[in-house]
C-alpha cells in the first residue's frame, strides 16, 4: 500500500530524520512513537504526500486511496455538523445521500449535534467531527496522527474501534500516538523514530521506550545515520502536495509522484 525508500527530511541543515525505509501492507495497524519533535507528523505528511522528502521516496499504491487526519480540523466553525460532512461529500465527489450523512454522524456519536455550529463544539468534538469528514472517504491508507487529541474515554474506544475495523476491511492504518499504553495493544507493529532515524521497527511488545532497540532496522543504516549532519537538499520524485497542509488524497499514484492536482480532498 505504501513503501518509503530511504526517506530524509532536513530543513535548511538541520536534519529531521534520513535513511528511513519501510513498507506498510494493507490489513495491518502501525503505530509511529517518537519524542516531541523526533519527527513523526512530518514523516506522516510526506507518507500523504502533503510534504516532500529531502532525499528518498514515498511510494503509494495505485489504488490508494489516502485519509489523513493531522493536527488541524479543517472545520469550518461558521457551517453546522451536518453542512461541514456535505461541503466534504461535495469537495470529495461522494456519493452520500443525507441520511448517508447523518449515519457518518451518528458512527462518531454527534447525531444530536447535526444542526450545531462546529464553532461552538468543543476540542473533543471537534475531534470527532473531523473523524468523521475522514471516515466517510473510506480510505484505504488511514494516516491518523495523534487522533486521541482531546478524546474522552468513550470517543477514544470509538476511535480505536474504527481502527480494528479499518483494519478488518483490509484497510492499511498508521497511527501516531503517545499512549503506549493504550495504543500498542492495536497495533501489528511499531515503528520509533529517534535519534533522527528509525531506531525500531518491530513487534509492539518488544519495544522499550527511549531504548532504540533496534529490531528489523538494520545496523549499517543506523550508524549511517548517525554519523551525517546534513542531506542533500535534493528532491527525489516528483513534487507533492504542499508544506504543512492537511488532506486526503484520492489516489496520489506511484513512485512517489505528486497527486494529480495536488490533494484531491484537503481537509
Ligand atoms: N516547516 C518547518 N520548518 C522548520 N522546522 C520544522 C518545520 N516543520 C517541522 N519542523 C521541525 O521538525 C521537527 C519535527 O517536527 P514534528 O512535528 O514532525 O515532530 P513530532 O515528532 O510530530 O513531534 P510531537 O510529538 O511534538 O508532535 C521539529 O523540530 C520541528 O520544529
Amino acid at each position: 500500500m505504501l513503501e518509503l525508500v530511504r526517506v530524509a527530511k532536513t530543513y535548511g541543515v538541520k536534519v529531521i530524520f534520513k535513511d528511513v525505509s519501510c513498507a506498510f501492507a494493507p490489513a495491518s495497524v502501525t503505530m509511529l512513537v517518537g519524542g516531541n519533535g523526533a519527527g513523526k507528523s512530518t514523516l506522516m505528511r510526506i507518507m500523504a504526500g502533503l510534504s516532500r522528502p529531502s532525499a528518498g521516496e514515498s511510494r503509494l499504491a495505485e489504488n490508494a486511496r489516502v485519509g489523513y487526519l493531522g493536527h488541524s480540523t479543517f472545520l469550518y466553525p461558521g457551517l453546522t455538523a451536518l453542512e461541514n460532512l456535505n461541503f466534504w461529500r461535495s469537495a470529495c465527489g461522494l456519493a452520500y445521500s443525507s441520511q448517508g450523512l447523518m449515519a457518518a454522524l451518528e458512527r462518531v456519536g454527534l447525531e444530536a449535534h447535526a444542526h450545531e455550529r462546529a464553532g461552538v463544539f468543543s476540542r473533543g468534538m471537534a475531534q470527532r467531527l473531523n473523524l468523521a469528514r475522514v471516515l466517510m472517504q473510506a480510505p484505504n491508507l488511514l494516516l491518523l496522527d495523534e487522533p486521541g487529541t482531546g478524546l474522552d474515554a468513550s470517543s477514544l474506544a470509538l476511535l480505536r474501534r474504527e481502527v480494528l475495523d479499518a483494519r478488518a476491511r483490509d484497510a492499511c492504518v498508521i497511527l501516531i500516538s503517545h499512549d503506549l499504553a493504550g495504543d500498542a495493544p492495536l497495533a501489528d507493529r511499531l515503528l520509533a523514530l529517534e535519534g533522527r532515524k528509525l531506531a525500531y521497527d518491530g513487534s509492539p511488545s518488544g519495544y522499550l521506550p527511549g531504548t532504540a532497540v533496534v529490531s528489523n532496522v538494520t545496523a549499517a543504516s543506523n550508524a549511517e545515520a548517525e554519523t551525517s549532519d546534513a542531506v542533500a537538499g535534493s528532491t527525489s520524485g516528483a513534487p507533492q502536495g504542499p508544506e504543512n497542509n492537511d488532506g486526503c488524497i484520492q489516489n496520489s499514484g506511484q513512485n512517489g509522484e505528486a497527486p494529480q492536482g495536488g490533494p484531491q480532498c484537503c481537509a
